[in-house]
């Protein structure tokens, strides 16, 4: 690739996709998606036991995402009936597909039946009850998995750590041998193991290390009471290099999974989001405006990007690279700027203090690792339509959701006939 070309993802120039669709713009890369998922299903086939990967679905729910992650063979985790069908209509089969969270309606516990899918991770007595009542309701049987709070620190952002007992995940680690021996005897459910999912963004092992240690100790201790563990799911949370982290290697995982669980006979699996998509998405945008600061403070780049794109640092002060588009910009003399969004928000922030190179508006940028957690936490704040999102595969690349128009916005607002109003006709152009 010519240097003039600037930044490009795959073979793809960056630039020639914002010329052609503006900004902001996300561009998640297929290569990226199937080379991590053959590194990480590499990584857990070298233990010499299978683990089966079901990708977290949160992380990047598109179509097109899914599709390209069931061609390599993946099953989805799912966390709402929104999410079980998205993986459905992108062929990740049923048996392949297992459903995590807190609090299902009963109306996902219905439609998780039906579609037959592998395993429902319950993550309390009440819902256990519920679910059982569904299940019998349906004349179905649900195949169970008790999600466990081990109450071990992940080491990572208190907002995204799942596995302390302060947090409202799983059950009890004291109760669930108890839980368990009670889904055995509840009409319409049958208990096939145990999941756990300690936190996202863990780049350390021992945390995942002292997890599993955990949960071998409660197999053994509810095969002591006569019970039958099948399947373990040792859920996700494996982290990538934002800034200058060293990214959780797949293969010291798949070595934790296989010291501490590995000799139980069960089946294993994995619900992995962030690392697998993370790395592959980008987030395009422009210089709005180029703001000077108070005297002697940095200059503020303002873009055309917002926390209503790009959400993680504003809510848990995540840090993403920012790098110039054009390779001549790349080249400039540096300076210290504040990236900002245009939103009413202080906390509309994409880093402080950034050093990089000159830019005056029009300058365009990429904001790093947004594969995972990005677009899909997106809103429409302050009236903003939602970002248009491309796909690039080698030296092609499409448009895989159109951009919003303003008009999506308002499309479904009713105004009560007891409001008197006249609509005017909006402002075109925008
Ligand atoms: C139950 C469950 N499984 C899997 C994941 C995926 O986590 P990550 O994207 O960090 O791999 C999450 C999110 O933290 C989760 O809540
Ligand atoms: N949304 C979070 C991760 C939460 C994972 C879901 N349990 C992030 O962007 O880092």
């Amino acid at each position: 690739m010519h240097a003039m070309d600037g930044l490009v993802l795959e073979d793809v120039p960056l630039n020639a996709i914002a010329d052609a669709l503006g900004t902001p713009t996300w561009v998640m890369s297929a290569g990226t998606l199937r080379a991590r998922y053959r590194r990480l299903a590499a990584a857990l086939a070298a233990t010499g036991r299978p683990v089966s990967i079901h990708f977290a679905v949160k992380a990047n729910d598109h179509l097109a995402v899914l599709r390209v992650l069931a061609a390599e063979g993946a099953g989805a985790d799912v966390v709402s009936g929104g999410e079980l069908r998205r993986a459905m209509m992108a062929g990740i089969p049923a048996a392949r597909i297992v459903f995590s969270g807190v609090g299902k309606t009963l109306e996902e516990m219905r439609c998780a039946l039906q579609a037959g899918i592998a395993q429902i991770n319950v993550e309390s007595a009440e819902e256990l009850e519920l679910l059982s009542a569904v299940a019998e309701a349906e004349g179905l049987e649900a195949r169970v998995a008790l999600r466990i709070n081990p109450d071990v620190d992940a080491g990572t952002h208190a907002k995204i750590t799942t596995g302390l007992a302060t947090n409202k995940f799983g059950i009890p680690y004291d109760r669930a041998v108890e839980l368990y021996a009670r889904a055995a005897t509840l009409p319409g459910i049958r208990p096939v193991g145990l999941a756990m999912h300690i936190g996202s963004q863990i780049v350390r092992m021992q945390p995942y290390r002292t997890a599993y240690a955990r949960l071998a100790d409660l197999v053994r201790a509810i095969r002591a009471r006569g019970l039958t563990v099948e399947a373990l799911d040792c859920g996700g949370g494996l982290g990538i290099s934002y800034r200058d982290e060293t990214e959780g290697a797949p293969e010291a995982l798949a070595a934790a999974i296989h010291a501490e669980l590995g000799d139980l006979g069960t089946r294993l699996a994995i619900e992995p989001g962030r690392w697998l998509a993370g790395p592959a998405g980008v987030l395009l945008s422009t210089v709005i405006l180029r703001k000077t600061g108070y005297d002697g403070m940095p200059p503020f780049l303002v873009l055309d990007a917002a926390m209503n794109d790009l959400m993680r640092p504003s809510l848990y002060d995540a840090w993403h690279g920012i790098v110039p588009l054009s390779a001549t910009t790349a080249t400039a003399p540096t300076e210290q700027v504040h990236v900002v969004g245009p939103v009413c928000e202080s906390g509309d922030t994409f880093g402080h203090d950034r050093t990089l190179p000159h830019m005056d508006a029009g300058a365009r940028v990429a904001l790093l690792d947004c594969g995972a957690y990005g677009m899909v936490m997106s809103s429409t704040y302050n009236a903003r339509p939602l970002a248009a999102q491309v796909m690039v595969d080698g030296n092609r690349w499409s448009v895989i959701r159109e951009r919003q128009q303003p008009e999506d916005l308002w499309a479904s607002d009713r105004i009560p006939d007891w409001v008197e109003a006249t609509l005017l006709p909006a402002g075109g152009g925008l």
